[in-house]
């Protein structure tokens, strides 16, 4: 029998959200915390193309994003004791839900319209909010059109008011009480 704990397959941790909620930072410092390997799927998708997700959008246009999305998410679903963040239009494709829930305990993470455009605000790496002068108006229009697929999930935490470090500490009790977590971490 193993003694480590880590070498026993367990079930990924896979955050989801709206853009700016925080699950490329979260899922990162999450990792850290747990000594799991971190996957974001933008990331792997832009290594995999050697393009960032701004040229993917604008070389080859929203459905081949979306493609290459779900081969990403296909593949990181195979992973185990992964800690994997994912794009906010992930929730569009039931075929990358139903992958992710395979292997994995899903966790949304939600934020106010005032959050997401704050944080939203800092970078411009999302072509979905290029328009500087609609940005609000795009934000609700999404929301309202995702709303009800970010519910698609094992647990959910309302990130606007609080610090990266209360978020990560709400998952990891959670995980700790839904039995998600072995051994002492
Ligand atoms: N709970 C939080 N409090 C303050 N800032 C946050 C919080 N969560 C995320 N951020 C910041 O918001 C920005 C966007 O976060 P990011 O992890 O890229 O979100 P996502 O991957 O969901 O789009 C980053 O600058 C990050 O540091
Ligand atoms: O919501 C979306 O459709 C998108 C979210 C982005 O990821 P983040 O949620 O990490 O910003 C990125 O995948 C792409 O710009 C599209
Ligand atoms: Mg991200």
């Amino acid at each position: 029998m193993p003694k480590s704990f880590s070498v026993i397959p367990m079930k990924n941790i896979v955050l989801i959200g709206f853009m700016g909620t925080g699950k490329t930072t979260v899922g990162r410092l999450l990792a850290n915390r747990l000594g799991r390997p971190f996957f974001d799927s933008d990331k792997k998708m832009e290594y995999e193309n050697n393009l960032s997700i701004r040229e993917i959008f604008e070389v080859y246009g929203e459905f081949y994003f979306r493609q290459q999305e779900k081969m990403v998410i296909a593949k990181l679903s195979h992973y185990k004791n992964a800690v994997i963040a994912t794009g906010g239009g992930v929730v569009l494709s039931l075929e990358n839900m139903n992958n992710l829930k395979r292997n994995g305990v899903i966790i949304t993470l939600a934020a106010s319209v005032e959050a997401i455009l704050e944080r939203t605000g800092r970078r411009n790496t999302r072509p979905l909010l290029d328009d500087f002068a609609q940005r609000e108006r795009i934000i609700k229009k999404l929301l309202k059109e995702r709303a009800e697929l970010y519910y698609n999930a094992d647990y959910s935490i309302n990130t606007s008011s609080k610090s990266l470090q209360q978020v990560i500490n709400e998952i990891l009790f959670f995980l700790r009480q839904g039995g998600y977590l072995r051994g002492k971490r």
